[in-house]
């Protein structure tokens, strides 16, 4: 796990990041607030602080407030390395957000146990935070979470001008393979659709599961021609890659998709976009499925 040394002074800023490697943690160092609050914005920044109190610009505790007031939802644990001491310091520390204490000089053996702690809520909540995104069968995410994407994505494609697509595929009579080969078969077939879909996207295309045999996928940067090309990249290869269940048997399967280019002037909202996509991929039922349809 990685864990952020924030701390004007080169020399503890060494002596914590030598302890923390040796205790098998990945030290990222900063020597002030402002580079402190720069590491947090990268892709997979650290959710284990570890802050000292005084250093030039902002201070511990200032950070500290700056880092709560960030409405992304994105959680940190702080512990507030510090020269001070007694219950003042703790209190403003802890009132300005930080999770734990420990006065300079400490105790390396005491250290241990707080960051050992620290990284303990830090994975309880990464789990939480999969249980509440992921979808729990195939891992893509759920629908809750892929409906905040797809607002985030049409307003990023707002603000840049640029194209932004969606997918919505259903897979075709699934219940029929839940009646043939049952329900656990039907389940592998699922998470098989996940995998040749994760196999045949972009790192920044994102899937999610909207309902039993749904999904929405969508494709930021992305015009209605070259959403088709992606559309029929996977269907044909949903269409050639069987399931292969337990016994070896193989279950075939077809996908319908409807695909629509967000449009500024005329999709006044998520929703209506959205059913642009779905009326789409109904047409592509009633036209004998296995087949992709653009939205008008
Ligand atoms: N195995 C499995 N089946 C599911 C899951 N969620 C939904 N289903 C099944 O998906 C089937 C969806 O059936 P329908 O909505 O009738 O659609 P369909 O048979 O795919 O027919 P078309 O969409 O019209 O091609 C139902 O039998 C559901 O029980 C799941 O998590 N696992």
């Amino acid at each position: 796990m990685d864990v952020l040394i924030v701390d004007d002074d080169a020399v503890t800023r060494l002596a914590l990041s030598a302890a923390l490697e040796e205790w098998g943690f990945v030290p990222i160092l900063a020597e002030n607030g402002e580079q402190a609050l720069k590491k947090l914005e990268m892709d997979n920044a650290p959710h284990l602080l570890i802050f000292d109190w005084s250093m030039p610009g902002m201070s511990g505790p200032e950070l500290c407030k700056t880092i709560r007031k960030r409405e992304d939802g994105q959680f940190f644990y702080i512990l507030m390395l510090t020269g001070k001491e007694g219950n003042e310091a703790i209190i403003e520390a802890m009132e300005a957000g930080a999770d734990d204490f420990l006065s300079k000089p400490f105790d390396h053996r005491v250290l241990k146990v707080r960051i050992a702690a620290g990284s303990r809520i830090v994975r309880l909540e990464q789990t939480l935070n999969q249980l509440a995104s992921r979808d729990a069968l195939t891992q893509c995410w759920n629908r809750r979470m892929i409906d905040e994407l797809f607002t985030n994505s049409i307003a990023e494609s707002t603000r840049k001008r640029s194209s932004f697509s969606i997918m919505v595929l259903d897979i075709d009579h699934f219940k029929a393979v839940n009646d043939t080969y049952g329900h656990a078969a039907g389940d592998l077939a699922l998470k098989h659709v996940v995998n040749i879909l994760n196999t045949n996207l972009r790192e920044y295309d994102q899937v999610g599961r909207y309902g039993g045999e749904e999904f929405v996928i969508l494709l930021p940067a992305t015009d209605e021609n070259e959403a088709w090309g992606v559309a029929e990249r996977v269907r044909s290869a949903i269409q050639f890659q069987p399931t292969v269940i337990n016994d070896g048997a193989k279950i075939d399967l077809t996908v319908s998709i409807g695909i629509a280019q967000f449009d500024r002037s005329r999709d006044i909202n998520q929703n209506t976009f959205f059913e642009r996509a779905d009326k789409a991929l109904y047409t592509a039922k009633q036209s004998g499925r296995n087949r992709i349809i653009c939205a008008d």
